[in-house]
C-alpha cells in the first residue's frame, strides 16, 4: 500500500502542497506552513480525526465524516482506517507534488 502511496506523492523526502480546503484541514490540526511530507500530511490527517472525535467510539478503525469537511474533500460519510483506498484517492487531487 505504501508502495503505491508513494509513487503518487513522490518520496518523503519530496514536500507536497496540499489544496486550500486540505490545508485549512491541517491547519486545524495544528499543522503550520503550507508544505509538508507525506508523512506528515498523514499524521495531522490523524490529529484531525482525534481532534475533531470523528472516529467511532466502539470501533476505533471508522471515521465517520460525513458531517465534516474532511467528508466533502473524500466525498464518502464513513471509511475505515483499514482501507484507505478513499484517502489515496483524495490525496492524489488535493496534494501538489513540489519539484525543484
Ligand atoms: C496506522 C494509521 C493510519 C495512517 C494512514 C492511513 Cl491511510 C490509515 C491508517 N492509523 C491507525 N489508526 C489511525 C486513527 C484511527 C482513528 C482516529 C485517528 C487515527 C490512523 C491514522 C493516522 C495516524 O497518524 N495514526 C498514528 C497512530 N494512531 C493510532 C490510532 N490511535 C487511536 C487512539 C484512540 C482512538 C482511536 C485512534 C490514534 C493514533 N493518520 C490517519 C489519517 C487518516 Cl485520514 C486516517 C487514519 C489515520
Amino acid at each position: 500500500k505504501d508502495a503505491s502511496l508513494q509513487s503518487i506523492l513522490g518520496s518523503e523526502a519530496n514536500p507536497v502542497r496540499p489544496q486550500p480546503a486540505l490545508l485549512k484541514i491541517l491547519h486545524t490540526a495544528g499543522a503550520k506552513g503550507e508544505t509538508f511530507t507525506l508523512k506528515q500530511v498523514m499524521h495531522y490527517l490523524g490529529q484531525y480525526i482525534m481532534v475533531k472525535q470523528l472516529y467511532d467510539k466502539q470501533q476505533q478503525h471508522i471515521v465517520h465524516c460525513g458531517t465534516d469537511e474532511l467528508g466533502e474533500l473524500l466525498g464518502i460519510t464513513t471509511f475505515s482506517v483499514k482501507d484507505p483506498s478513499p484517502l489515496y484517492e483524495m490525496l492524489k487531487k488535493n496534494l501538489y507534488r513540489i519539484s525543484y
